[in-house]
């Protein structure tokens, strides 16, 4: 079977995209070509699969996995990503698209220049703290700078949902982290039924934060949109940013742009095409 894809990323959030308006993958396909073509030594490289397929009421519906083949369901990165594309492959004409996920429908605004779509931003809906939602297994309504017991050590995290699970830890530095090590304590943790992405958070003004990410799923990427927002609804909880203004989230690949309100949070930032290829799949 051959199998056309585009890798794209978003502040060097890498995935495979495969176009579901001229390929038809299965639930079972897409999960084993997620974990297959992944792995940055045996297959593509990337740090999961994501599919654009065609659906009632909506321009696509967004099917994203991790490198591990579990399916997301949601991932801000790419859904700049699957926005462009549409945009740049002539799928959509519009400047406005909307993309139905798993947490879902999605507006994205998108910035044209020289024809191709440079930088979108997405409505993301609102960000949610409530523990049974996230879902997080504890006796307390929201974990807001609540102190969390490890293996290795005690931690302040926030937890948040933007449609799938983040907690959120601010510190003093993060250069440092060894996340390989701290990461997966965080994602298999037995307070978490369907495992966490864990966001590392340093505040330098406000305005202006820096963060490292461990995905489940994937391990330690170098950005991640649902993560920034998480961040941000954390910061503003937590009394370290306002409300209601852009603040700018610096991650390994680059940098989001976040603000949130109470109703809502909107996330602006790349989307590029790295490269089209297609592989000989022995099934
Ligand atoms: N990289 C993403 C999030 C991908 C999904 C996540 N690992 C999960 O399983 O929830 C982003 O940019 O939001």
């Amino acid at each position: 079977m051959k199998l056309e894809f585009t890798k794209m990323q978003g502040a060097g959030n890498d995935y495979i995209y495969i176009n579901g308006f001229e390929t038809t993958l299965s639930q079972d396909t897409a999960t084993r070509l997620a974990h297959q073509l992944s792995n940055r030594n045996f297959g593509i490289g990337a740090d999961g699969l994501v599919i654009i397929d065609p659906v009632d009421g909506a321009d696509a519906k967004m099917r994203m996995y991790n490198a591990d083949g579990s399916e997301g369901k949601m991932c801000g990165n790419a859904i700049r990503c699957v926005a462009k594309y549409m945009y740049d492959h002539g799928i959509v004409t519009k400047e406005k698209v909307v993309i139905d996920t798993l947490s879902g429908k999605k507006a994205i605004d998108l910035v044209i220049e020289n024809n191709f779509v440079s930088e979108a931003t997405v409505d993301m809906g609102a960000a949610n703290f409530v523990l049974s939602e996230i879902p997080v297994k504890s006796a307390e309504a929201e974990w807001i700078d609540y102190t969390f017991t490890t293996s290795i050590g005690d931690y302040q995290v926030t937890a948040v949902s933007m449609g799938n699970p983040h907690l959120v830890t601010f510190l003093d530095e993060i250069h440092d982290l060894n996340l390989t090590v701290i990461g997966p304590v965080f994602e298999h943790h037995p307070a978490f039924p369907e495992r966490i992405n864990t966001e590392f958070v340093v505040v330098h003004s406000p305005t202006e934060l820096s963060m490292r990410v461990w995905e489940r799923g994937s391990g330690e990427t170098m950005a991640c949109g649902t993560g920034a927002c998480a961040v941000v609804a954390a910061a503003v909880r937590n009394g370290h940013s306002p409300a209601g203004e852009w603040i700018t989230v610096h991650l390994l690949g680059g940098d989001l742009a976040i603000l949130y309100n109470d109703e809502t949070v909107l996330m602006r930032g790349p989307a590029v095409e790295v490269y089209k290829g297609s592989i000989e799949l022995v099934v």
